[in-house]
């Protein structure tokens, strides 16, 4: 039997999986590291974090491993998005990495508006500027660590510095490119337009590739560190949410994905590249050759919740948290939360608002915030699927997955909230396994992304919307609508009292 392995590089932990050739999950691995918040609005990593806890969970993987390593034969990569690592000329990292969901950086946007044209950008990248993308990281640094940045040589994502220090090549795909907002999304290319506007040079780009394209051998160093096989194939992988959708077959027009880690996406399948949302939703390069995807992204969904856990309920593991939320009645007995908790994407792309919690009530206990809070992320994806929605899709099945995907009650109330069928997997580790897809195609497994995904991703169980819980929900929804406009302005008056 061979095997690969997919690599899901996450914002919450590095999960790795061992995958044979029917597709069965062999051996699953997961480390975490933490994030690096310096004051409200920050958020980075260190990437040697990346490197330390994935060389842990390759050696742990191989370690377990009771076959001949030689028979795993390729690995590839899914990534959170749009994180900035700078590198010197040496390729040694000048500073943490600054991340998607870092929102330091509403000035930069503004200026890339200025710069290059709201509609010009929309053209070029198809996308609006927004603070979690890599472009106005890259700007932030330019301005406040101008030493760092004449230092730097080369940028990268997250994955990409994953792969060269396991490689020591360096490259990037147009998945993860589509998010610095640098590409043409269309033509597939970097825009010297927007490079010359900047003054940023083509080198400080890395080459482009496909995600299935192969991209080198593990060094030497790294298979002897991790007793894989210097034979190894490494194929470049892709975007978290691209190989998410790989993952969980999103690999035709029609087919959406809910994906809750720690943001929350609603993902569209897009065989054109000249559609036009107006930036409403993001709209990037697939981890399939020349296809597209459209994606609304809630910022703190899966991170909501941890963020809670961590907060009121440290010592108790996400089952225990939520083994009472069905006790609740639908709607939380009238207790309403809103995810803005790091500032929001889609609908609301403002770095400024907050979260709140409606309605507060003597007779609410910890389990009503738990479900209110549950409630309130859906709500917000809920607002991405009405954009695809009004845009004349039809959503009437979606597949969900990531760590929100491990709860059954959850899992119904996305059925009842999104009113549409929602489809489990057998392993809710979509990134992952797209990763492995990645892998498997590029060995010459099969031969295409859909034929592999055919074989390897398996239904697991059905969840459908019940009429009475619809209902309830539409309108709570309508009132969980108003709660943005009605928040705003206290929001931007507390900004100055944020530390
Ligand atoms: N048992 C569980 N039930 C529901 N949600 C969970 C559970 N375990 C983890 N989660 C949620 O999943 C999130 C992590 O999902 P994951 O897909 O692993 O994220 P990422 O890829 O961002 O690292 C956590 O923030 C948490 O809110
Ligand atoms: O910023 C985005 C997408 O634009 C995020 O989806 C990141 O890609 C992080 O993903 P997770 O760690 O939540 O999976």
């Amino acid at each position: 039997m061979k095997y690969v392995i997919g690599v899901d590089l996450g914002t919450s932990a590095v999960k790795i999986l061992l995958v044979n050739q029917n597709g069965e999950v062999c051996k699953e691995v997961s480390k975490s590291y933490s994030l690096i918040s310096e004051k409200s609005g920050y958020s980075e990593q260190n990437p040697e974090d990346w490197i330390e806890k994935t060389t842990l969970g390759l050696v742990e993987l191989v370690e377990e491993f009771d076959g001949d390593v030689n028979n795993i034969e390729g690995i590839s990569f899914s990534g959170q998005m749009h994180g900035l690592v700078l590198v010197d000329q040496d390729k040694q990292v000048l500073r943490n990495a600054i991340l998607w969901n870092d929102t330091r950086t509403t000035k930069q946007c503004e200026e890339i508006y200025e710069v290059v044209g709201k509609q010009r950008l929309l053209e070029i990248t198809k996308n609006p500027a927004l603070e979690g993308f890599t472009l106005p990281k890259i700007l932030w640094v330019k301005e406040h660590e101008p030493e760092i940045f004449a230092r730097s040589s080369v940028f990268m994502l997250p994955k990409d510095y994953l792969r060269y220090r396991m490689t020591g090549n360096i490259h990037m795909d147009y998945s993860d490119a589509a998010g610095t907002l640098l590409l043409n999304v269309a033509k597939r290319g970097w825009s010297h337009e927007i490079l010359n506007l900047f003054d940023l040079s083509p080198e400080f780009c890395p080459p482009l590739v496909e995600s299935h394209m192969f991209v080198g051998n593990i060094t030497a160093e790294f298979a002897q560190t991790t007793g894989l096989s210097e034979t190894i194939k490494v194929f470049a992988g892709g975007a978290d949410n691209a190989c998410g959708a790989i993952g969980s077959g999103i690999l035709s027009e029609g087919k959406t994905l809910c994906s809750i880690g720690t943001s929350g996406v609603v993902l569209s399948y897009e065989e054109r590249n000249d559609l036009d949302f107006e930036g409403k939703v993001h709209y990037f390069n697939h981890g399939e050759e020349n296809a597209y995807y459209t994606m609304g992204v809630t910022l703190a969904a899966g991170y909501s919740l941890s963020w809670f856990k961590e907060t009121f309920a440290k010592l108790d593991a996400f089952e225990q948290l939520l083994e009472d939320i069905d006790e609740v009645p639908v709607g939380s007995n009238g207790l309403l939360f809103t995810p803005y908790i790091v500032g929001e994407r889609t609908p609301h792309a403002d770095s400024n608002i907050r979260g709140s919690f409606i309605g507060i009530d003597a007779a609410h206990e910890r389990k009503h915030f738990v479900r209110a809070v549950l409630e309130g992320i859906t709500f917000s994806l809920n607002e991405s699927i009405e954009i695809f929605r009004n845009s004349g899709k039809t959503i009437d099945s979606i597949v969900s997955i990531g760590g929100g995907a491990k709860n059954e009650t959850w899992l119904q109330m996305q059925a009842d909230i999104f009113n549409a069928k929602i489809e489990r997997l057998t392993s809710e580790q979509g990134p992952g396994m797209g990763a492995a897809i990645l892998a498997a195609y590029g060995c010459d497994w099969f031969t295409s992304l859909k034929e592999c995904a055919d074989v390897f991703i398996q239904t697991s169980k059905t969840y459908h919307p019940i009429p009475k819980n619809v209902e309830t929900y539409k309108n709570i929804f309508t009132i969980y609508q108003q709660v943005y406009t009605q928040t705003k302005m206290l929001n931007d008056q507390l900004i100055k009292f944020r530390r």
